[in-house]
């Protein structure tokens, strides 16, 4: 089944709109994981089984596995989550772009090698950079737009053409690059107006929602102003807020805690 289709069908199963963010950091382990030479992976596992119920899909972040040599266990990860919660999608957070020929590499990176459902995806270079995954219709595309960070504004606050440049990547996107229906875009939970700026611009293509928990978002306010008309449209994502509610034993259970808090608020507003 294609990445819409099992987002969609994620939605109304478990009537959730969380993501939960797989981003390993071993100094922030339970103890129980010391001399474990596959805690990354078991952590992983462990938050996953928890969660699951709660969840829409999983976004693990490449970069916190590479940098610990453990890209092995990203790709055991993905395949338990596969093996183990079936219908529920894997965004592989890799923020890839480059030209076009080194960009099918990246694309069989994502979706061959790890499995991934789903791929982040930076449009600076241009719709020649993103053909590689945009080809690959029964997967996704989720494209940078209006990132959650402080300095987003940077550059995609410029002004083109009298609007913005995450404006027009909104309207690119949903207009010209979406001809398989397999895209969607990132715009940050920190950002409540260009929420709602990019969904009155781009009707019901999904967005992935980073920025709730460590980074302050309001969840709240993510819904309201950029939910589509049926009540779902959205990824809200959490990572460090789920993975580290707890040091102690209690790792597992403080995650799914968090993870059924974090839909329950966002539900709410729904
Ligand atoms: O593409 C992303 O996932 C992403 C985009 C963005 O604008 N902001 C952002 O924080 N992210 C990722 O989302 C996660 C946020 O983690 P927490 O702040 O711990 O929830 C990290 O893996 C970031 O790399």
């Amino acid at each position: 089944m294609d990445f819409m289709q099992q987002l969609r069908n994620r939605w109304q199963q478990a009537d959730s709109l969380v993501c939960v963010g797989l981003d390993p950091e071993p100094a922030k382990f339970p103890a129980k994981f010391a001399g474990d030479p596959d805690a990354v992976l078991h952590f992983c596992t462990d938050i996953v089984d928890a969660t699951a119920e709660f969840a829409c899909a999983f976004k693990p972040q490449i970069a916190h596995f590479a940098a610990l040599g453990e890209e092995g266990a990203l790709q055991r990860v993905i395949a338990h989550i596969h093996a183990r919660h079936p219908g529920i999608p894997v965004i592989l957070d890799s923020k890839r772009g480059d030209i076009g020929s080194t960009a099918q590499h990246y694309a069989t990176e994502a979706f061959d090698r790890y499995a991934a459902d789903a791929v982040t995806a930076n449009p600076y270079l241009g719709r020649d950079s993103m053909q590689p995954f945009l080809d690959r219709a029964d997967r996704g595309v989720v494209v940078l737009c209006r990132t959650s960070n402080p300095g987003a504004g940077d550059l995609q606050d410029l002004l083109v053409d009298g609007r913005p440049l995450y404006q027009h990547v909104a309207g690119k996107v949903a207009r010209e690059w979406n001809g398989n229906g397999n895209c969607a875009l990132v715009v940050g939970a920190t950002w409540p107006e260009q929420l709602r700026e990019v969904r009155a611009i781009v009707g019901d293509v999904p967005f992935l929602v980073p920025g709730v928990g460590a980074q302050g978002g309001d969840a709240g306010a993510v819904v309201r102003n950029a939910r589509t008309a049926d009540g779902t449209g959205l990824m809200i994502s959490s990572s460090r807020a789920v993975l580290y509610a707890s040091r102690g034993e209690d790792y597992a259970e403080a995650a799914a805690a968090a993870a059924k808090a974090l839909r329950d608020e966002i539900n709410q507003h729904r």
